[in-house]
């Protein structure tokens, strides 16, 4: 079925009822959500904005004052002159219009006022150039040293905002912060700019109530402008593609832009034939229904009577400039007339872009607000507790959880840990098993508390695992996922980064990549530990240059960007290797393996899950594996879930023989299937 195509600015249903703040309208492929009524010149809506931002704009600038004492105070002077320049050359230029004009009228020129006024112009042009030059030298300072003190900043903040949300939510870059400022120290220029061309525009006025008049004309256009344009650009609002041809035409364009795909694709020919003809059928089914930008599209739909109105008034001022001059010729001038249209044209000009910069500039304040929150909160929306966590246990950690439920923060899709309750003791071995999606990865999370359970209770050691210091608990934990990830840092540095301070005993490193099966594939490359695994320099690459070209240019920049590889179970390697040198620090008390072994041949999933077995001393360890027989057989507990509840728990012996009313359990089921493969 044809989708329903509607015109730009059809509302959606959902604007008819109305006492909702938000509008919804359809342009093009967008459904766009649109907060009700907030333009320019809302000033009440302004005033508590700013009232919230004032404080960041307070703060922002003791940082820049801090950072840059000189050139800062220097950059401020020289945006602000430099916005004001534009009034002060047309003053001093009309000057010398003024005399050219007398002279011209008289038959006779005043040679010294003339040369002067030339004068006081050239030494003003100078004098410009001078003060642009060094405020850009000031503003290449600022910049620098407010960007290397932000990164330093973000550089901070990442690692609290991904650790708390299980996501990175990224702040603003650095050079951002440096942009905010400079929209909102523009912003100030402009109106100083305004605020000198009504001085100015009164000056050239014959009377104070011309003046008046003049003033409130060229005042009046930008207004009505305001309320006659439609920019998105001036609104809050957020947009999803809702038209499912669009959403399929981007669907399949990811399928073949995305590395990760490019394997399957380039091996069957007929995923690729299929996938252009889908294409081209959506393209086709999508038809005129346009797919450009939202607010290039909300443009179109200005208002046309105050768009008239508006143009209209950018002249009016002219045509008040003619009827004065018809209605009292000895108090008009050509010079005058010219110079008020110029100051008027001027005037519009700031005016316009003022709205603009300061939008511009409340946004970056808004991002730079963040930053500070984040800053000042510590961002976790986990509670940290005051508890240190006590190493002086010989033994593993005990785990107990009393009907403890749980769904992700965002999203409704119901629990996906639900009502559980179980003990682990200390030391013991457990494994979790389960199919695909029952929750067994999420329990690791709630056990390690990545996330706080949504109700129920965790004790760690008879106490609230909520009381402890997260750094306390953190130092105690060793966690090997199955998102096993390598770090853009040397070989020996990935190994030894799991226990910092050690990050140089190459001894520990070896002993570590031994037990993790990495050893054999680290001896084996040229710079062995030291072997770089990406370049981490920057590259860019001139827009003259393209990066098909076979050229001596191009051929350097890919030296640039080459990648050392390894393979998806030498970087499981790499990331075991890690976990055994966490474990060298002495304090581990849990080590939570999820799937440590997915990518690793039989050879190196046995030997690896033997070696962390033999560090159980002192320790309690959980697995989540869907292999089962190596692990299961020797665990102490296993826990075996289904659609995130715990169905059976008990050693394999025990969960072999359980029956109910004569039938087995979910864990013999799941043992039968892969004896029953292994045996095929
Ligand atoms: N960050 C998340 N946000 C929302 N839902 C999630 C998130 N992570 C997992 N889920 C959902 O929670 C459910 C349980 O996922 P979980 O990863 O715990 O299962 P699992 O048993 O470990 O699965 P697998 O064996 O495939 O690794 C799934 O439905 C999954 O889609």
């Amino acid at each position: 079925m044809k989708p329903d195509c509607k015109a730009p600015n059809n509302t959606h249903p959902a604007q008819s009822t109305a006492t909702s703040p938000v509008e919804v309208i359809q342009l093009g492929v967008w459904r766009v959500f649109l907060a009700k009524g907030s333009p320019f010149f809302d000033f009440g809506a302004r005033y508590k904005k700013w009232r919230l931002l004032y404080s960041t704009a307070a703060k922002l600038t003791m940082d820049f004052l801090v950072l840059a004492p000189i050139h800062f105070p220097l950059l401020c002077l020289a945006t602000l002159f430099q916005r004001v320049a534009p009034v002060i050359r047309w003053h001093l230029f009309s000057r010398c219009l003024f005399m050219i004009e007398l002279g011209v009228t008289r038959g006779q020129f005043d040679a010294i006022a003339i040369t002067h006024a030339v004068v006081a112009r050239i030494a003003f042009a100078a004098t410009l150039a001078v003060i642009t030059c060094c405020s850009q030298k000031a503003e290449f300072i600022v910049q620098t040293r407010i960007i290397s003190h932000f990164e330093a900043i973000s550089f901070e903040c990442k690692p609290r905002e991904f650790s708390a949300s299980g996501r990175e939510e990224d702040l603003i870059s650095s050079p951002d912060v440096f942009y905010a400022y400079r929209d909102l120290l523009i912003s100030v220029g402009r109106v100083l700019s305004i605020a000198t061309q009504l001085y100015y525009v009164g000056s050239l006025a014959s009377n104070k109530a011309d003046a008046f008049i003049y003033g409130t004309l060229f005042l009046l256009q930008p207004f009505i402008r305001d309320f006659a344009r439609r920019s998105l650009w001036d609104e809050q609002w957020v947009a999803t593609s809702s038209e499912p041809h669009f959403n399929r035409m981007e669907s399949l364009k990811s399928i073949v832009r995305e590395p990760r795909y490019e394997q399957e694709i380039n091996t069957n020919g007929n995923i690729k034939e299929y996938l252009v003809g889908e294409y081209k059928n959506a393209r086709r089914a999508l038809g005129d229904i346009s797919s450009s930008y939202p607010p290039a599209q909300y443009g179109v739909t200005q208002r046309v009577d105050l768009s008239v109105l508006s143009a209209i008034l950018g002249d009016i001022h002219m045509f008040y400039c003619l009827a004065s001059a018809i209605l009292h010729p000895s108090r008009s001038t050509l010079s005058r007339v010219i110079m008020l249209q110029k100051a008027g044209d001027l005037m519009f000009y700031e005016l316009d872009t003022f709205v603009d910069d300061f939008h511009a500039a409340e946004n970056g304040l808004a991002s730079v607000k963040r930053v500070y929150d984040v800053l000042a909160s510590n961002i976790d929306h986990r509670k940290d507790g005051n508890v240190d966590f006590s190493l002086s246990e010989p033994n593993g950690m005990e785990l107990s959880l009393k009907n403890v439920s749980f769904s992700y923060p965002n999203c409704d899709d119901g629990l996906k840990v639900d009502d559980i309750s179980l003990t682990i003791k200390p030391g013991q071995l457990v494994v979790i098993v389960g199919a695909n999606g029952s929750g067994k990865s999420t329990l690791l999370k709630l056990l390690t508390r990545l996330y706080d359970c949504s109700s129920g209770n965790i004790a760690i050691d008879g106490r609230d695992i909520r009381e402890y210091k997260l750094t306390s608990l953190q130092e105690t934990i060793a966690v090997l996922t199955q998102d096993h990830h390598t770090f853009p840092l040397s070989l020996g540095e990935n190994i030894g980064i799991g226990n910092p301070k050690e990050v140089r005993n190459r001894c520990l490193i070896e002993a570590s990549a031994r037990k993790g099966g990495a050893y054999e594939f680290i001896a084996n490359r040229t710079d062995k530990y030291d072997t770089v695994l990406e370049s981490t320099a920057v590259n860019y690459m001139g827009h003259l240059c393209c990066p098909e070209d076979d050229t001596a240019l191009t051929k350097i920049f890919r030296g640039f960007v080459k990648k050392t590889e390894v393979s998806g179970g030498e970087r499981q390697r790499v990331a075991a290797s890690r976990t055994f040198m966490r474990l060298t620090t002495g304090k581990i008390r849990l080590v939570v393996a999820d799937e440590p072994s997915s990518n690793l041949d039989p050879q190196g999933e046995s030997e690896l899950l033997q070696n962390l077995i033999d560090e159980r001393q002192g320790k309690t360890m959980i697995f989540v594996t869907h292999r089962l027989g190596i692990l299961t057989k020797e665990a102490d507990l296993i826990l075996c879930m289904k659609e995130g509840r715990l169905v059976e728990q008990g050693t394999h012996k025990e969960l072999m023989a359980a029956k109910n009313d004569g039938t087995h359990g979910e864990y013999f089921n799941l043992y039968q299937i892969q004896a029953k493969a292994y045996v095929h």
